[in-house]
């Protein structure tokens, strides 16, 4: 299929509720699914504390849960009507730029080898929105043998197009995952391990806040070296790429760090998330890392990440991108390319065996979508009023 014609872009909204459970990420742009000619605003909906606490619940208790459980689709109602919050602010401040299309990821409550689970109520948001949703990201890509993540690496591959390559784009997430761009212009991507959500746990549990604001915690902490090691002979870093994890993957490795003091457990935490970076097998060396994510506003993960990587490592705004913004932007660019045709995930990305398609689209009231189909030859059949 030859690529699609700059002139056939379209405004994309897209949403992404991350692993760490903290709120919605909202951003804008404008793109054909392979270049991105404008981007927009980009906000953040922080979640109340309440509804964090049961989408940790849910997280906790998914294995066993049925899709019609009645607190499942509470908790979804809940969440999908601060995405439909999400959608109003930012449309409110881009009048510039109309949304014609809305990319959905939901949130992740579970994700094992061969089933990955995103709640979120694609409908309503339609419905409320009066957009269509393009959501259901990862199903395909799992039900054609892939790991369903990570998906984020093609948008990093159009974002960095003319960067002396090698080069990688680091996430921080509550997971960490990374995107490699090879000399030959080859994608290889992989989550990496745990980014920032044990480190929360254990900052929630030691001091009671979300997370070691600005790493203050960790950078008072030594590392134990003993216990790091022991962190890094999980058997996830021993398969090779590509592989995915799921929020819980290293749950109990907090048990691990029992005994230390919560200065130590945070050091030795950053160190597991670094260590877990730059021990990856890579085929290339990287000269330059961008780090988006929320961990790249902690001071102490960013200096011990800039100790350990070969290369540079800057934050993505050295780019003149919004790391904050970027898996947001992402599910836009996604939702285009998912309405093109084109790819969300390649054998190098996901591990699928050949390039895979995907999304689903929802529409429940199709306004801005009615003067399009217009258009198009109907063949006898009369258009929608
Ligand atoms: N000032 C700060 N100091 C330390 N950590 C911070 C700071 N600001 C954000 N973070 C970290 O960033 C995290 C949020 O990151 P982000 O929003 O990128 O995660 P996510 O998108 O939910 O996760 P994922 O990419 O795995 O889906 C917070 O949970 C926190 O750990
Ligand atoms: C199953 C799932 O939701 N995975 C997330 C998570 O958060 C970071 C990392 O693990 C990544 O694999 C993925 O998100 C991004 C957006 C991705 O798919 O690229």
């Amino acid at each position: 299929m030859s690529a699609p014609h700059p002139e056939n872009s379209l405004n994309a909204l897209g949403l992404m509720s991350g692993t760490s459970l903290d709120g919605v990420d909202a951003a804008i742009i404008r793109t054909n699914g392979t270049t991105i000619t404008a981007h927009g605003p980009a906000l953040t909906l922080p979640y109340p504390a309440e509804l964090r606490r049961r989408l940790r619940e849910l997280l906790d208790n998914a294995p066993g849960l049925q899709p019609d459980n009645a607190d499942l689709k509470a908790v979804e109602h809940a969440l999908t009507q601060v995405h439909v919050q999400a959608v109003q602010q930012l449309r409110q401040m881009a009048p510039h730029m109309p949304v014609d299309v809305i990319g959905f990821h939901g949130q992740t409550i579970l994700h094992q080898p061969g089933r990955t689970w995103q709640i979120g109520d694609a409908a309503y948001l339609s419905h409320q929105t009066n957009l269509p949703v393009v959501h259901d990201f990862r199903s395909a890509d799992v039900a054609a043998g892939g790991e369903g993540a990570p998906l984020v690496p093609l948008y990093h591959a159009a974002l960095l197009h003319n960067r002396p390559a090698p080069v990688a784009v680091l996430n921080l997430g509550g997971v960490a995952n990374l995107s490699l761009i090879t000399r030959h212009g080859q994608i290889i991507a992989c989550d990496t391990g745990p980014g920032n959500a044990l480190l929360d746990d254990w900052a929630s549990q030691h001091t009671g806040t979300p997370c070691d604001t600005d790493g203050q915690l960790a950078a008072l902490g030594t590392v134990n070296a003993q216990v790091l090691e022991h962190l890094l002979a999980h058997p996830f870093f021993q398969q090779p790429a590509p592989k995915s994890l799921d929020r819980l993957s290293f749950h109990n490795a907090l048990a691990h760090l029992a005994g230390l003091s919560a200065a130590d457990g945070a050091a030795t935490l950053v160190a597991f998330t670094v260590q877990a970076i730059a021990r990856t097998p890579l085929p290339e060396t990287p000269l330059e890392w961008f780090v988006c994510g929320g961990g790249r506003h902690n001071p102490t993960l960013m200096d011990a990440l800039t100790k350990a990587l070969p290369g540079a490592v800057y934050p993505a705004e050295h780019l003149g991108w919004n790391g904050d913004a970027l898996e947001a932007e992402c599910f836009g660019f996604l939702a285009i390319r998912s309405l093109a045709g084109l790819p969300l995930s390649l054998p190098t990305t996901t591990g699928v065996p050949s390039p895979q398609t995907g999304g689903r689209l929802t529409c429940m009231g199709i306004t801005p979508w009615r003067r399009w189909f217009q258009t198009v030859p109907t063949h006898g059949f009369s258009s929608p009023t």
